[in-house]
C-alpha cells in the first residue's frame, strides 16, 4: 500500500484517484474548489464531472496544496498542461517522492513536453518523474471498463514502480523508457481528433475520419523522428492507440469539439460552454512551433492552427488538404 496525492479533481484525476482505491492505495485528491472537496468527503461524488458516479468512501479530497501531499510517496499531476507551470510554482512537492505527470499537452511559447516543465520548475530529477499515457477516456476508466496504459520514465525502476502503483483488474499499464515519444504521442492526437472531428461534423463519415487518423499518425511520427522520439513508440498505446481511442469515441472532449466546429459553432462559443478542457485547442500552437522548429510537414496541425485562429472556415479545413499537391504515400 502507498501513499498517493492526486493534483487535480477534473475528469481524469477523479478517475484516477478512483482507480488507485482498487489497490488499497492511501489516496488524496487535490481539488482547488473548497465545494468540491466536501461533495467528495460527505457525498463521494465529484458531480461537476462524473454526476453519476459514486466514489470510493476511503478517497478523501483537501483543498490545501501542502496538506494534500503532505506524506505522500506519489504524486500524480492531473491538471490542464498550460497552467501546470503556474501550479507547480505554487507547490512544495515533497521530498523524494516520484512525481506521474497525467497531462497531454506540449506548453505554449515553450514548446516544452510536460515532463520538461516539471523539471524546469522543481528541479526534480527524471530519474523521479514518470508520464502516463494512452488510450484511456476518463468515463470508461471510471466505469472499471478494460483498458491499457503506458508508463514512461528515464528511470526503469520508476517506471515499473508507478505501473505497480497502478496496475488493477480493469487497468493494464505497460513499462516503456521513451518519455519523449509518449508525451508527444499524447499531446499530438488530441489535434488530429479535433480535425476528424470538423470532419464528423460537416457530416462526413468513417473514410475521412480514417483518412485523418492515417495521415495524422504518419506526421506525428514525422515530428517525433525529428525530435528524437523512437518511431517504434507511435504504434504502441501512446501513438496509434491513443489516437484512434480518442478519434474515434464521442467522449473525447477534442473529438467533440471539433464536431462542433464542424457544425458552425465557434471557438469562443464553445469554449464558454464548457470547464473542461480540449487540450489540442491551445496545444496545436505550440505543435505546430515544434514543426517549424525541426522543419517537418504537418499538414493537418496547421490546417487545425489555422480554423482554431480563424484564418480559415472549418469547413475549408478538409478541402485545404485535399487540395495540396499529389505526392507518394509515405511517412
Ligand atoms: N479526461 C480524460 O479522459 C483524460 C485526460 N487526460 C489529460 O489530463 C489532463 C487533465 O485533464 P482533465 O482532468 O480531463 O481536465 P478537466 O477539464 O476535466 O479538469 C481540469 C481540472 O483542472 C483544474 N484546473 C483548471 N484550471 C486550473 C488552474 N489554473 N489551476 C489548478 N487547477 C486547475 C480543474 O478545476 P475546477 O474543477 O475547479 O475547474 C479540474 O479539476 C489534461 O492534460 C488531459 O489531456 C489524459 C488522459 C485522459
Ligand atoms: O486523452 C484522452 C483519451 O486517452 C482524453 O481525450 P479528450 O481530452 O479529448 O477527452
Amino acid at each position: 500500500m502507498s501513499t498517493v496525492t492526486v493534483m487535480g479533481s477534473g475528469s481524469w484525476g477523479t478517475a484516477m484517484a478512483s482507480t488507485l482505491c482498487d489497490n488499497d492505495h492511501r489516496v488524496t485528491l487535490w481539488a482547488r474548489r473548497p465545494e468540491v472537496c466536501s461533495k467528495i468527503n460527505t457525498e463521494h461524488r465529484n458531480p461537476d464531472y462524473f454526476p453519476d458516479l459514486i466514489l470510493p468512501d476511503h478517497l478523501s479530497a483537501e483543498s490545501d496544496p501542502s496538506r494534500a501531499m503532505a506524506d505522500a510517496q506519489f504524486v500524480v499531476l492531473a491538471v490542464p498542461s498550460q497552467t501546470l507551470r503556474e501550479n507547480l510554482g505554487q507547490w512544495r512537492l515533497p521530498d523524494n517522492a516520484i512525481v506521474v505527470s497525467l497531462a497531454k499537452g506540449v506548453e505554449v511559447g515553450t514548446g516544452m513536453r510536460m515532463s520538461e516543465v516539471i523539471m524546469e520548475v522543481t528541479g526534480i530529477s527524471p530519474d523521479r518523474i514518470a508520464v502516463l499515457t494512452g488510450p484511456n477516456l476518463s468515463h470508461e476508466i471510471a466505469a472499471r471498463q478494460p483498458a491499457a496504459a503506458v508508463v514512461a520514465s528515464a528511470r526503469q525502476e520508476t517506471a515499473i514502480a508507478v505501473q505497480q502503483l497502478f496496475h488493477t483488474a480493469t487497468f493494464r499499464p505497460y513499462t516503456n523508457n521513451d518519455v519523449l515519444g509518449c508525451e508527444l504521442g499524447g499531446a499530438t492526437k488530441n489535434v488530429i481528433a479535433l480535425a476528424v472531428g470538423v470532419a464528423a461534423g460537416m457530416g462526413y463519415g468513417a473514410n475521412s475520419a480514417a483518412s485523418l487518423i492515417t495521415r495524422g499518425l504518419a506526421e506525428i511520427i514525422r515530428l517525433g523522428e525529428a525530435m528524437g522520439a523512437d518511431p517504434h513508440t507511435f504504434s504502441g498505446l501512446a501513438g496509434i492507440g491513443d489516437l484512434v481511442a480518442t478519434c474515434s469515441s464521442p467522449l473525447s472532449r477534442n473529438r467533440t469539439f471539433g464536431e462542433e466546429l464542424g457544425r458552425g459553432r465557434t471557438v469562443g462559443e464553445i469554449s464558454g460552454s464548457t470547464r473542461q478542457v480540449a487540450e489540442g485547442v491551445k496545444s496545436c500552437k505550440s505543435i505546430k512551433a515544434l514543426a517549424d522548429r525541426y522543419q517537418v510537414e504537418m499538414p493537418i496541425t496547421h490546417a487545425v492552427c489555422a480554423v482554431i485562429d480563424g484564418q480559415i472556415a472549418p469547413d475549408a479545413l478538409v478541402q485545404t488538404l485535399l487540395a495540396r499537391a499529389a505526392k507518394p504515400e509515405r511517412y
